[in-house]
């Protein structure tokens, strides 16, 4: 298991978005799911994820892809807490419950350990409240890189907008820890 950094932010701490434009987690992203999360115990984060009726794949229920997306978000957040970038390198969802628009799912994310670049995460989303039945679990490896990773492979304007963007900045010194 990695240690929590020093300079990672206290239980209860809100975290921003790592990009303001991503469609996980970004206030500018047209249609984003817009998810946050919120530091947890040791090396965990909870995030709420409300269906809509934007978020249907069948009539009723959210889209599978949507919720993988959720979990995304959730999982990568825990690597603000050992100060990594990280990509996602394989995501795995397990769909236990159908989840019905309208409904909130809590989802709490974990670091489950590290190995070289790898981190090992899981998350479970559960319906009805925090201590509800699981709908939702998942599993990612997070592979770490450098921010060279998105100069040379993220699209020139994007990433120059965002290097002025003060927020995307804030967000990159969050990460400054390991460069
Ligand atoms: C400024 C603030 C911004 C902050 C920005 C925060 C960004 C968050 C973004 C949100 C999350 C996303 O959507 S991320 C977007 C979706 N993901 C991606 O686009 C990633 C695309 N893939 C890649 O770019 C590449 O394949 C990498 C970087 C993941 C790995 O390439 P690499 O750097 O050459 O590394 P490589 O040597 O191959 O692998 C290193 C180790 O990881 C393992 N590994 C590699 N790929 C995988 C994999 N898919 N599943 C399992 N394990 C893997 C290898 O076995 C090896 O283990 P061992 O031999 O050492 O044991």
């Amino acid at each position: 298991m990695p240690d929590k950094h020093s300079n990672a932010p206290e239980p209860g701490t809100k975290l921003g978005s790592h990009y303001s434009r991503c469609f996980g987690c970004g206030d500018d992203a047209l249609g984003g799911l817009r998810v946050s999360s919120t530091v947890g115990e040791g090396l965990s984060v909870t995030t709420e994820f409300t269906v809509t009726d934007n978020h249907q794949g069948a009539p009723g229920l959210a889209h599978g892809g949507l919720l993988a997306l959720a979990f995304d978000e959730a999982l990568g957040a825990v690597n603000w807490l050992i100060g990594a970038i990280a990509v996602t390198g394989r995501l795995e969802t397990d769909y236990l419950m159908p989840v019905p628009v309208g409904t909130t799912l809590h989802i709490t994310a974990q670091c489950d350990g590290i190995s070289g670049r790898k981190i090992y995460t899981s998350a479970v989303g559960r319906l009805g409240g925090p201590e509800g039945e699981a709908a939702v679990r998942a599993t990612a490896i997070f592979i770490q890189v450098g921010v060279d990773h998105f100069l040379s492979n993220g699209r020139l304007e994007d990433v120059q907008e965002a290097m002025h963007d003060p927020e995307q900045l804030r967000a990159a010194r969050a990460f400054e820890v390991n460069p």
